[in-house]
C-alpha cells in the first residue's frame, strides 16, 4: 500500500506538492486551466489543515534554459483568482533565496516555485538536486499525473529524501483508470487518435485483448488507410507505421475485437483552414491532398460502434479539430462520449481541450489529465510517480 495524502500529518508542516500546470497558454493567457483546477482539492485540504503549501510544477520543455515564455507566473496568478487567496511566486525553485521566501510563509498559505526544467537536473532525476528540492519541505505530496511517466527529480527522485504521499488528484486518476484497465464493465471500446502516432502505436497492441471494439481516427487512422493499399497523398505518415498497421489488424482478429478505420475522410489541399476540402471514401484520394479529418459515413459508423459500449476509452482527436473546417469528426465523437451511459474516459491535453470546447465535458465519467500518462497506465505499466510513492 502506497502512502495517500490523508495519512500524512500536514498541520503546520511544509508540504511540497508536485502539480502538473504544464496548461495550453496562448501569448501568456492560459486558454484551458483544466490541469489547474483539478490541482485544487489538494492544495484547499494542505491550506485547511494548516500547512504550509509549496507547489513546483514544469512548464513545456525549456531544457534547463530560463525561457522567458515558460514562466509559471501566469499559473500563480490564475491560482490565486481561483483560490480566492494570495499565492506567492518565486523566481526559481532552489536555493537561499526560495528558502527565504518560504520561511516568511504561515500555516494555509501557498508559493508557487518557477519553473522545475529551468533546471536541466529536473528530467535527469539528478540526485543533488532532488535533494535540495526536498530540504525545502517536510514532506512531498505528488499530485501531477499527467508527468507521472517521467522519472524526473521531483516525480520520483525527492522521495529518496522525504516521504512522498498521493495527492487527491493522483488518487481520483488511479481509480478511474484503473477501472477502465483492469475491472472495465463490458463491451469495452477505444478510441485512438491524434497526431502523436508513434507514441500511441504500442497502446493499441497492449489493449486490443482488452476491448471489443477499437476505433482508430486522427492521424493515427492514415497508417492503417495505407496498409488497406490505399493512398494517403501528403497525409502525415511516418515511414514504417504502414507495416505496423499491419500488423496491428492480425493482433485484432487474433484477440477477437473489432476493429474500425475510417471509410471516407475529409481531405484539403493544404494545412489550413482556408485550404480548399472534399469528402472522399478512403480509396479515393488523390496524390496532392491531405487527410484532416474522418468523413461523415465514419462518423455514423463510429457512433453507431459506440451506442452499446458499457466503457468507453477516448484519446486523440479524430482529425485538426483546432481549424474548423475539421471538427466534424472530433465534434461527433465528443457526442457521442457524452451521450454513452456507460463509463467514459477522456485523456489526453488536445482530447480534453476539444470535449471542453464542444461544452461536453461535465457528460464524461473521468477528464484525465495525462495524455501520455494516461496511455501508459492504460497500457498496464507502472508508472514511475507511483512506483516511487513511500509505503505506507
Ligand atoms: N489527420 C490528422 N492529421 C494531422 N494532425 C492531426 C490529424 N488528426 C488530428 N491531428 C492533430 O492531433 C493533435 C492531437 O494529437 P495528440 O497530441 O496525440 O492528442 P492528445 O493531446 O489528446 O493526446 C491535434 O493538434 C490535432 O490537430
Ligand atoms: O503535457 C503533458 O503531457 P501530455 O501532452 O502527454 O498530456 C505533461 O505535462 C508532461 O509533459 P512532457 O510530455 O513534456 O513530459
Amino acid at each position: 500500500m502506497k502512502l495517500t495524502i490523508n495519512d500524512v500529518q500536514v498541520a503546520g508542516k511544509k508540504v511540497f506538492v508536485r502539480v502538473d500546470f504544464n496548461v495550453p497558454m496562448k501569448d501568456g493567457v492560459i486558454t484551458d486551466d483544466t490541469r489547474i483546477r483539478a490541482a485544487i482539492p489538494t492544495i484547499q485540504y494542505l491550506m485547511e489543515q494548516g500547512a504550509v503549501v509549496i507547489l513546483g510544477s514544469h512548464f513545456g520543455r525549456p531544457k534547463g534554459d530560463r525561457k522567458p515564455e515558460m514562466t509559471l507566473a501566469p499559473c500563480a496568478k490564475h491560482l490565486a483568482e481561483l483560490l480566492g487567496k494570495p499565492v506567492a511566486f518565486t523566481d526559481d525553485c532552489i536555493g537561499e533565496a526560495v528558502e527565504a521566501a518560504i520561511a516568511k510563509l504561515k500555516g494555509g498559505e501557498v508559493i508557487l516555485l518557477e519553473n522545475l526544467r529551468y533546471h536541466i537536473e529536473e528530467e535527469k532525476n539528478e540526485p543533488n538536486f532532488a535533494k535540495q528540492l526536498a530540504s525545502l519541505a517536510d514532506v512531498a505530496i505528488n499530485d501531477a499525473f499527467g508527468v507521472s511517466h517521467r522519472k524526473a527529480a521531483s516525480v520520483v527522485g525527492i522521495a529518496d529524501y522525504i516521504p512522498m504521499a498521493a495527492g487527491f488528484l493522483l488518487k481520483k486518476e488511479i481509480e478511474a483508470l484503473g477501472a477502465a484497465v483492469y475491472n472495465p464493465e463490458k463491451p469495452v471500446a477505444a478510441i485512438i487518435g491524434g497526431a502523436k502516432v508513434s507514441d500511441k502505436i504500442s497502446v493499441i497492441s497492449n489493449l486490443l485483448p482488452k476491448v471489443d471494439v477499437m476505433i482508430i481516427g486522427g492521424g493515427m487512422a492514415n497508417a492503417f488507410i495505407a496498409a488497406q493499399g490505399c493512398n494517403v497523398g501528403k497525409s502525415l505518415l511516418e515511414e514504417g507505421q504502414k507495416d505496423v498497421a499491419t500488423d496491428l489488424v492480425m493482433e485484432a482478429r487474433v484477440a477477437g475485437a473489432r476493429l474500425l478505420t475510417p471509410i471516407d475522410a475529409v481531405v484539403a489541399d493544404a494545412f489550413s483552414n482556408e485550404a480548399n476540402t472534399k469528402i472522399v471514401d478512403v480509396e479515393n484520394i488523390e496524390d496532392d491532398w491531405m487527410i484532416l479529418d474522418i468523413g461523415p459515413k465514419s462518423r455514423e459508423l463510429f457512433g453507431d460502434a459506440l451506442k452499446p459500449m458499457k466503457t468507453i476509452i477516448w484519446n486523440g482527436p479524430m482529425g485538426v479539430f483546432e481549424m474548423d473546417k475539421f471538427a466534424a469528426g472530433t465534434n461527433a465523437i465528443a457526442k457521442a462520449v457524452a451521450e454513452s451511459d456507460g463509463l467514459t474516459i477522456v485523456g489526453g491535453g488536445d482530447s480534453v481541450a476539444a470535449i471542453e470546447k464542444s461544452g461536453l465535458a461535465d457528460q464524461v465519467s473521468h477528464i484525465s489529465t495525462g495524455g501520455g500518462a494516461s496511455l501508459e497506465f492504460l497500457e498496464g505499466k507502472e508508472l514511475p510517480g507511483i512506483a516511487a510513492l513511500t509505503e505506507a
